[in-house]
């Protein structure tokens, strides 16, 4: 018995050294610098993520180790902009890698475009969709944007002075902003002060779901398992559900309403309400379509708020946060606004139209999803058939690749030795083949194989907003003495990565100007 045991301890000594000398010395990956452990086992990846700062490791990472940096056995990171077409450029054969199973779809019927690999599905559903969200259709929605403005500035003015939650705030308006334009209705969060704790739950799902993509299959399994308990009514894992938001809810009981108005209408020979939103474009695109299929007309709603509340949230936070930390901008910021506003040219409550033609505004939203992308990991995509040569590096079909958007957008030798500051200015002192180079590094909407389709919607909510707020206010950030008077037992300022980057803890003060 005692030498049987010993022999199988032998025997798995022995094959994890070979395996770990196969992985050292002889994969194709083996020459790649990076850390020991993470050439060994995908768990070092695992625990990174873990951390919620692998928007800033893998920024040291690079300063480290160079370009190119292995951070799995078969998955490579690179820094190199050179190699942001070949991977994420406009029908580039790197698909989006097994992470993206965590949001992937079900079956064949299904719409989801962050999680979609059937090429040719992904393309006829971004085909339907991309005319809803032309800047020229969303412009005659653009009204709907105005009512949560307005009340966000009333809701400021009457609080006054008084310390604010941007975060906190800032995801309230997100709700509100995009609910709106959907419905021409929202669950009024900005009145009642509160987002019915929508953001703590999403985060919990990509919190969930950011470090378990990286096993897929533990992923598939951990699943199955927690449904088959379901079934019996056991809750035994927590398995985080975008679904159970509560404004996903609201979503579903919207569309759910209207379908039962359109079919009672039909029954009934009525015309029935003739609501000017997202959600009726949408629905009038999926009649004109026979390829449109009715679910997903419901899908590309959801995703308004799935995958636009919080990244739009976070973005507007951040722009807030670095005009108000840094004076210079955030007087040249009000400079541009009250020139336009004295000449006519600025309504009280702007015009996207007249937005555009701001161009420090447009440079400080371009600023901030610089110097704060969104999404902090590498973007992983799969290295296609026939492999591909990276920085001299053969890397075989089947390895999974990404470059962060982190790391992308803070290289010193495309924005300058100032890469980790934030200064509008950048854009507006570039020529334009410099504009052009900044332009074509960037990920912070993604990259144009699989961009995203929010884009126009979420620059028209953040030009809107950002205007107005600025028009009206002088911003001041708080600093931690205040901040900790402000969150009592809170935990004060975090910066947290799980895939989406999110600050906590970050308090400013609206100080309404004086003409
Ligand atoms: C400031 C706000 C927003 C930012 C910064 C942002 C950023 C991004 C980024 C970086 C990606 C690529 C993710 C990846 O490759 O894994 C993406 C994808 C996506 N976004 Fe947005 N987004 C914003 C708002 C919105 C809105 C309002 C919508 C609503 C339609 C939306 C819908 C989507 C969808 C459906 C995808 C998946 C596209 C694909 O995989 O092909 N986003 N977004």
């Amino acid at each position: 018995m005692g030498s049987y045991v010993l022999t199988i301890l032998v025997s798995t000594l022995l094959g994890s050294l070979s395996y770990a000398v196969y992985l050292r010395v002889f994969h194709p990956l083996a020459k790649v610098p990076g850390p020991l452990l993470a050439s060994l086992t995908r768990l070092w990846l695992v625990y990174q993520s873990r951390t919620l700062k692998r928007h800033l490791i893998e920024l040291q990472l690079h300063r480290k180790y160079g370009r190119v940096v292995r951070v799995s056995p078969n998955e490579i990171i690179i820094s190199d902009p050179e190699y942001v077409k070949m991977i994420y450029g406009a029908n580039s054969p790197f698909l989006k890698a097994r992470w993206y199973e965590t949001v992937g779809p079900k079956d064949a019927d299904t719409m989801n475009l962050l999680g979609e690999w059937d090429m040719k599905k992904y393309a006829l559903q971004r085909r339907l969709v991309g005319p809803i969200f032309t800047t020229p259709a969303l412009k005659t929605r653009e009204n709907l944007l105005e009512a949560p403005i307005a009340k966000f500035l009333s809701k400021m003015k009457r609080t006054k002075d008084e310390p604010q939650d941007i975060v906190k705030w800032m995801n309230i308006v997100a709700l509100d902003l995009l609910t709106e334009i959907t419905f021409s209705e929202s669950p009024n969060y900005i009145d009642r002060a509160t987002d019915d704790a929508n953001a703590i739950d999403v985060d919990a799902f990509w919190q969930q779901i950011h470090w378990m993509g990286l096993c897929p299959d533990l992923w598939v399994a951990f699943v199955s398992v927690s449904e088959w308990c379901q079934r019996f009514g056991l809750d035994l894992f927590f398995k985080a559900d975008i679904a159970k938001l509560s404004i996903v809810q609201y979503y579903i009981g919207q569309l759910t309403s209207r379908a039962s108005e359109a079919t009672r209408a039909a029954e009934s020979a009525t015309t029935p309400s003739n609501y000017a939103d997202l959600a009726s474009d949408i629905a009038r695109f999926a009649a004109a379509r026979p390829d449109f299929k009715p679910q997903w007309a419901a899908t590309i709603t959801l995703h308004i708020i799935g995958a636009g509340f919080d990244t739009l949230g976070m973005t507007l936070s951040a722009a807030i946060v670095h005009l108000a930390r840094t004076p210079t901008c955030q007087a040249a910021l009000h400079h541009e606004l009250d020139a336009a506003r004295n000449t006519e040219n600025l309504d009280a409550m702007p015009k996207y139209t007249q937005t555009l033609a701001l161009p420090y505004l447009q440079a400080s939203i371009a600023e901030t999803t610089r110097l704060t992308p969104v999404i902090g990991i590498a973007l992983p995509r799969t290295v296609p058939a026939g492999g591909a040569s990276i920085d001299g590096y053969d890397v075989p079909a089947g390895m999974t690749v990404g470059m962060n958007p982190w790391v992308l957008h803070r290289d010193k030798r495309i924005f300058g030795e100032d890469a980790d500051t934030f200064r509008p200015d950048r854009y507006l002192r570039a020529s334009e083949g410099q504009r052009h180079v900044m332009e074509a590094v960037s990920l912070a909407f993604g990259g144009a194989s699989r961009s995203c389709p929010g884009r126009n919607l979420a620059y028209m909510c953040l030009s809107k907003t950002l205007a107005a707020v600025f028009l009206e206010f002088e911003v001041e950030v708080l600093g931690e003495e205040e901040v900790r008077r402000c969150q009592g037992e809170g935990e004060g300022y975090r910066e947290e990565c799980f895939f989406v980057v999110k600050w906590h803890g970050v308090w400013v003060r609206f100080r309404e100007r004086g003409q």
